[in-house]
């Protein structure tokens, strides 16, 4: 909400970034520990606009009691829940709990720490940290209006064939050859939104969107892999997203955007000559310098089309 006084136009919000906090629930009956490790930033938009205007801070809720409130929150969670519910639980609190807050918007990156195996058996209390980042943020209104997306960060993909990029425009700064054959690699970012309008309107069932994000995942990776004997053609990245996207919207009716961003990460094929030893190494889809820059960027949303009745 823009407010103008004086031919001067202000919006504001504030809030507290990076609180990172580790919440572990013990399960007596099994001897099971559960662990969840988050970095909550939170930002209010809230009428505190005597601080803007004048010394008066009466109306601002502190950044730090913002920190303190994660740490509480959490230690009241005595059932284990997902980041996102988290996420809408903390938004709730501070639009219920202060007169002056209108909207809380809530992220929250969940490490992707993972239960290990020891000879096969789940270890009871034993985690390592896997690789790719599950996120959350939720939108929070007065009114109970939600808006709630999840997501994937740092998703590294990589397959050996089954790709290839043709037919595309070339002019006089054109070398690139065109192949049927390449090496496909990436890091996807993902992050879909979720139907649910208001708080009161989310499943109820416990850990539902640590499962969907989970399904999410494999979906994602399905659609860019295809059958593990076979794999599936890629004919440009745009296309993979393009079919990775839509294969989310296609199984998960509750997700109605997903934005994807997908950096082709290049494998330069690798040739090598000298005068006396013209083919030393010469490529044969066989030996590649990997590089992280420069690489291409592409990135799209995929959102269903609702009927306008
Ligand atoms: O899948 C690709 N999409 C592109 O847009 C592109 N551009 C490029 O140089 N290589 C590729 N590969």
């Amino acid at each position: 909400m823009a407010q103008e006084a004086d031919g001067i136009r202000l919006e504001q919000r504030h809030g507290k970034a990076r609180v990172r906090v580790g919440r572990v629930w013990r399960h007596d009956h099994d001897g099971s520990h559960h662990f969840v490790e988050w970095n909550v930033s939170i930002s209010l938009l809230s009428h505190c606009l005597s601080s803007y205007y004048r010394d008066d801070n009466s109306d601002i809720v502190a950044t730090d009691t913002m920190k303190n409130t994660v740490y509480v929150k959490a230690k009241e969670c005595g059932d284990r829940l997902s980041v996102e519910e988290f996420a809408i639980l903390i938004g709730k609190h501070f639009c219920s709990f202060y007169p002056q807050v209108f909207t809380a918007i809530v992220s929250i990156i969940e490490k992707p720490w993972e239960r290990v195996s020891i000879d096969g058996k789940p270890h009871l209390h034993g985690f390592k940290l896997g690789s790719e980042n599950h996120t959350a943020e939720a939108r929070v209104e007065k009114s109970g209006a939600l808006n709630l997306t999840s997501g994937i960060g740092g998703l590294a993909l990589l397959k050996t064939t089954q790709s290839g990029f043709e037919r595309f425009v070339r002019d006089k700064y054109t070398v690139l050859p065109e192949t049927g054959e390449r090496m496909l690699a990436t890091e996807v970012n993902a992050s879909w939104r979720y139907s649910y309008e208001s708080v009161a309107s989310i499943p109820t069932k416990g850990l539902y969107f640590t499962e969907k994000f989970m399904d999410v995942k494999k979906v994602l990776m399905d659609t860019f892999f295809g059958p593990p004997e076979t794999g599936v053609y890629s004919p440009s990245v745009q296309r993979t997203l393009y079919l990775m996207g839509s294969a989310v919207l296609k199984r998960f009716a509750d997700v109605s955007s997903i934005h994807l961003k997908m950096p082709n990460i290049h494998f330069l094929p690798v040739n090598l000559s000298t005068k006396e030893n013209p083919s030393m190494v010469k490529f044969k889809d066989d030996v590649y310098l990997p590089t992280d820059e420069p690489h291409g960027s592409i990135e799209a949303t995929v959102s269903r089309i609702t009927s306008k009745l």
